[in-house]
């Protein structure tokens, strides 16, 4: 299309008009006065809604208003599609919401199943200024013209985009959604689905579109109810913090599983593997559920109320029946407390009112809050303080043996058990497994506040419990959970969906396959892929829809070479490195002049981002004022923080070193797998000695690299 095609000055008119009507909607926004609700609640909650509107309506010129145009068949009505719904002055619409029921086509419209429309253009853009346009006619092709449906499928715009070189934080992918993926993000709210998907096929990207979906379908109750999105560590979160907000939706929490639990108390120790798996399995739910319950005692003493100069009483097998009874109502623990007082207090009512005094509505009220009610209450169905009984738990070898029989096996009891115990829980250093059982506690407790809609990332590595844990925050909503179980690197990671469904209590939820690979070439598919058979061996590797087939090398020249080698090319570069060497590459990079910086530095998290015993990375903390690692060039990753990442050219670091700083050969290999699948571009892997032999790569004299024999 010649830049000065007339067409071409249309559509550039068009949107400079389109600009300029959402600036006419924002100004008239920027005139309402929230203050004159009629009174303060109203007041508030509309000066935060016309806040939310005027930050939607912000026009960053920098980002296209539209990206595509639709033709409906009929009429020939066009819409343009965009990241934002934009009216003229009479209100009809010039862009419409990408979200919107009437886009659908743009995303999943093909020749075959046209879904109505007869065109579809797709928009070129360089720093907001419209440079190009394709179109891409959609009517039935003529039977055994297959051949040329093929080809007119064909986009340079979506080409250019997709192999666009990476830089900052991640970017949303809304003119390129593809139809297996649109599936997903308009999937139903009510639907619980589990998005298994190899490395770089857009899991992260479909979820969070997701989310931003599912806010524009159901604006009022999940901005009421709240959106959740829940990521591995916090340098992920940093990297896909910009996604939303970009797609103008500034509603939504994201936060890692150890903040989630970190409300009951901060984390402040790791653990051995096997007692973090442990406490991470399942059959904890059971034990903790029996640790809460076994507070309640069987009456012994009859309940006696003086009131006035009458003694009322309730005598002992009365108090036990209300106990059965309200036990049986499955309640939560603190529920039937409240609700034992009430039971107590309303055998005393009745024996008032049969004795002829006449009571009003508040009297059942006031004799449950009664002190000897209160007393009799507590003294048989006590309260329970969540960290005391959890500390009483993991210090008092027969209290545990009690609420473990016939779950725990004895060597697991003993493995549970504090070796030294603190000696308080407030002295406790409770680690992240901790914090779930606390959670599980509380809820047993108390039941925990759902959300509307959580979207879970990488959940192949939460534990049982804490799956249950974000289950029960989602009790009566629903949840997106995206994973790859091949990338499992927690000794406690899932090895099926259908348990991961189970213990978020959505049994009913369904699973979805995503299979094009965006990120990673080709070459680079191919040799990750040869770990597969040893980490998971029913999955397959994905296609690879990226044209370049990328560059691949594996080296043992010294790492300085191989760095010169990628940092002068365009795109960002990381140079991924086992977390124990972390401390002496970055001196050597420092000493060496480089400018660079540490991924997971600026929250000062631990290498061991798993939360269990690693070796200690030296990592020194000091906090980058950056806005973000991911603006550097050049990003020093341990491997630990790898996952969800990914760099225009990775040079990853001692493939071996990777595989042996995991607690299990398995988990290390499949840690491997994680860190060769970040490159876009270029993937260097840098080695001493041997590769691991899993790759079945062999160094042979004269020839360099050949397949194991
Ligand atoms: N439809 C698309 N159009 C353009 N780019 C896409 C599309 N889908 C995914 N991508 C890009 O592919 C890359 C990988 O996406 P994403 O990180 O969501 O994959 P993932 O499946 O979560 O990967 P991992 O398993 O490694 O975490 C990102 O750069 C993303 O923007």
């Amino acid at each position: 299309m010649p830049a000065d095609a007339p067409e071409l000055t249309q559509e550039r008119e068009f949107l400079a008009e389109a600009r300029t009507q959402l600036a006419r909607m924002r100004d008239r926004v920027a005139a309402l006065d929230g203050r004159y609700a009629g009174d303060r609640v109203s007041a508030d909650a509309l000066e935060a809604a016309l806040a939310r509107r005027m930050e939607q309506l912000t026009d960053d010129p920098e980002i296209p208003l539209f990206f595509g145009r639709i033709t409906l068949g009929g009429d020939a009505e066009t819409f343009h599609i965009g990241r934002r719904h934009v009216s003229d002055p009479d209100g009809e619409p010039m862009v419409v919401d990408w979200r919107a029921p009437v886009s659908t086509p743009f995303y999943r419209a093909t020749p075959k199943e046209p879904l109505g429309i007869t065109a579809r253009r797709r928009y070129g853009f360089a720093r907001g200024h419209l440079t190009a346009f394709e179109d891409e006619s959609l009517t039935r092709p003529e039977p055994g013209d297959e051949g040329a449906v093929e080809a007119a499928g064909h986009s340079d715009i979506l080409e250019a985009e997709i192999e666009r070189p990476r830089t900052g934080p991640m970017r949303d992918i809304v003119a390129t959604i593809q139809p297996e993926q649109d599936v997903i993000v308009r999937m139903p709210l009510e639907r619980t689905l589990v998005v298994q998907g190899a490395p770089g096929t857009g899991k992260t990207a479909v979820g969070l579109h997701r989310a931003a979906y599912l806010l524009y379908a159901h604006r009022d109750q999940l901005t009421r109810r709240g959106v959740l999105v829940v990521g591995p560590n916090k340098s992920f979160l940093r990297y896909i913090r910009d996604v939303l907000p970009a797609l103008g939706e500034i509603h939504a929490t994201q936060a890692t599983i150890e903040e989630i639990v970190g409300e009951h108390a901060p984390v402040r120790a790791t653990e051995p593997a096997d007692v973090a798996t442990l406490k991470g399995d399942a059959r904890m739910a059971e034990v903790l559920r029996r640790a809460v319950w076994s507070h309640i005692g069987t009456p012994q003493d009859t309940l006696v109320l003086p009131r006035g100069s009458f003694r009322w009483r309730v005598p002992a097998h009365e108090a036990h029946e209300a106990i059965e009874q309200i036990r049986a109502r499955d309640v939560r623990y603190a529920l039937g407390a409240a609700q034992l007082r009430h039971a107590l207090a309303h055998r005393v009512l009745v024996q008032i009112e049969e004795s002829g005094d006449a009571l009003d509505d508040r009297a059942w009220d006031v004799l449950a809050r009664t002190k000897p009610v209160r007393d009799y209450a507590a003294a048989v169905w006590p309260a329970v303080e969540p960290r005391r009984l959890l500390f009483r738990l993991l210090s008092d070898p027969e209290l545990l043996a009690a609420c473990a029989e016939g779950i725990l096996s004895e060597s697991e009891q003993h493995l549970l058990t504090w070796a030294r115990p603190p000696r308080t829980p407030g002295s406790a250093r409770w680690t992240t497994a901790d914090l779930v059982l606390l959670d599980e506690i509380v809820d047993l407790l108390d039941r925990t506040e759902s959300v509307a809609h959580i979207v879970v990332d990488e959940a192949q590595d939460l534990s049982a419990m804490m799956l249950r844990a974000l289950g029960r925050r989602a009790a009566t909503g629903s949840l997106t959970v995206l994973g790859d179980l091949a990338q499992a690197t927690t000794p406690w990671a899932a090895r099926d969906w259908a348990d991961v469904l189970g213990h978020l209590a959505k049994p009913d939820g369904h699973v979805e396959q995503l299979t094009a690979g965006f990120r990673v070439p080709a070459d680079v598919i191919e040799l990750a892929a040869r770990l597969l058979p040893s980490i998971a061996p029913g999955l397959e590797p994905p296609t690879a829809v990226r044209r370049a087939r990328g560059r691949l090398t594996i080296t043992s020249a010294p790492l300085d070479d191989v760095l010169a080698g990628v940092t002068g090319l365009e795109g960002s570069v990381g140079l991924i490195v086992p977390d124990g060497a972390l401390a002496g590459i970055r001196a050597a990079l420092t000493a060496a002049g480089l400018t660079f910086a540490v991924v997971g530095e600026q929250d000062d998290e631990h290498p061991a981002a798993d939360g269990v015993d690693g070796t200690d990375g030296g990592d020194e903390g000091s906090a980058a004022d950056d806005a973000s690692e991911f603006d550097a060039h050049l990003d020093l990753v341990p491997a630990s923080l790898a996952k969800g990442l990914e760099f225009d050219h990775v040079v990853l670091h001692d493939p071996v070193a990777i595989v042996a700083a995991e607690p299990n050969h398995a988990t290390g290999l499949r840690r491997l797998y994680v860190c060769l699948t970040r490159a876009v571009t270029s993937l260097a892997v840098r080695h001493d000695g041997d590769l691991p032999p899993e790759l079945g790569l062999d160094i042979e004299a004269g020839r360099g690299l050949v397949p194991s024999a």
